[in-house]
């Protein structure tokens, strides 16, 4: 075993200790549900490649099982986002016992609040096209926090802000087992969605293993996949975030129709089976193509031809189908 995952903490009371004595249940309207098989902490955090001497956030910590997980491989520092106060004396605990190895902070605070420049702004940067920076980010969160924030991060990927200002930071994170299956989808797959294209867009996506519910306390319904996501060097759209993902919606949003039908739906209903046909075939895609069947390049062609067309008639980049009709006339 190296050096890295050799490190013993001092004795402590296990998870399953702590959550009795600090009586720690889970509360329900914050989606916990804690995993204290070490195995398999250690599992998630092997996934995230090496982490020694790096800079690790880990989000949601709650009483720190995988967090001692991420303690024995010893990065420089350990930066923990928790937004239930409960945790802080397990947390705090932890921290004075590795306090010689490994340097580490506790936030109390929501991750939608946290300024990650602040938190890595000792750690070094890479140049985007360089292999990634000394940076991680991990997090077994509640399901619906987890797809809200891959989002807001491939947003912030496309940006190159937050943590990616850094360089191509990667990131290992827990998601209901659909979703995950969803996120690495391939073309023509059933699973294939919005958040499929949205994910391989930015970055590569790797379904690393599956755990099963009932590893967790308490249960959940369902079993929970560990996704790795590395951005792309190169990534495959270069343009507005929330233009794309309008695309995307919008195309997705009649899965079982032909793309040109749901893609029509870009346009106010008087242009829509002109500026469908003018779409599809700006972007060379065959418009007798179902959503799901549709490569990322070929979606990657749609945004840039819906592009070249809001150039051409500036309000349509305004009108959204979903929208009241005095919104999109207001906009027109
Ligand atoms: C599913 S539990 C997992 C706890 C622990 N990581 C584990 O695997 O046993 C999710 C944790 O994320 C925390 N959490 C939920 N939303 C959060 C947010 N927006 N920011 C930070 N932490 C959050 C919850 O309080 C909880 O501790």
């Amino acid at each position: 075993m190296s050096v890295a995952t050799s490190l013993r903490l001092p004795p402590l009371p296990t998870v399953r200790d702590l959550i009795k004595l600090y009586k720690l249940r889970a509360l329900r309207q914050l989606s916990q549900n804690f995993l204290l098989d070490e195995r398999i902490t250690d599992k998630i955090v092997k996934a995230a490649g090496k982490i020694h001497n790096h800079h690790v956030l880990e989000v949601g910590p709650g009483p720190g099982s995988i967090t001692r997980s991420i303690i024995k491989r010893q990065p420089k520092k350990l930066i923990v986002v928790e937004k239930d106060p409960r945790f802080l004396p397990t947390l705090e605990l932890l921290k004075e016992a590795s306090q010689n190895h490994v340097k580490m902070e506790i936030e109390i605070n929501d991750i939608r609040s946290y300024n990650f420049e602040a938190g890595f702004a000792d750690s070094s940067s890479n140049e985007w096209t360089d292999r990634p920076p000394p940076i991680h980010l991990i997090g077994n969160l509640p399901f619906s926090v987890s797809t809200n924030l891959i989002i807001r991060w491939l947003h912030q990927i496309s940006q190159k802000s937050s943590a990616w200002s850094f360089g191509r930071a990667p990131m290992t994170l827990t998601f209901q087992k659909e979703v995950a299956e969803r996120i690495v989808a391939p073309v023509t797959d059933e699973q294939r969605c919005r958040l499929s294209v949205m994910c391989q867009f930015w970055c590569d996506v790797d379904h690393k293993f599956t755990i099963p519910g009932k590893a967790f306390l308490p249960k959940p319904d369902v079993d929970v996949g560990v996704v790795t996501f590395t951005p792309l060097k190169y990534p495959l759209v270069k343009l507005e975030f929330k233009m794309v993902e309008k695309v995307i919606r919008t195309i997705f949003n009649m899965r079982q129709k032909y793309a040109i039908k749901g893609g029509s739906r870009l346009f106010p209903e008087n242009l829509r089976d002109e500026l469908g046909l003018k779409l599809f075939a700006l972007a060379d895609v065959d418009q007798r193509t179902r959503p799901f069947e549709l490569t990322n390049e070929e979606y990657a062609r749609i945004c840039y031809a819906y592009k070249l067309i809001c150039e051409e008639y500036p309000d349509i980049e305004k009108y959204d189908f979903r929208a009241p009709k005095n919104v999109n006339a207001a906009a027109m």
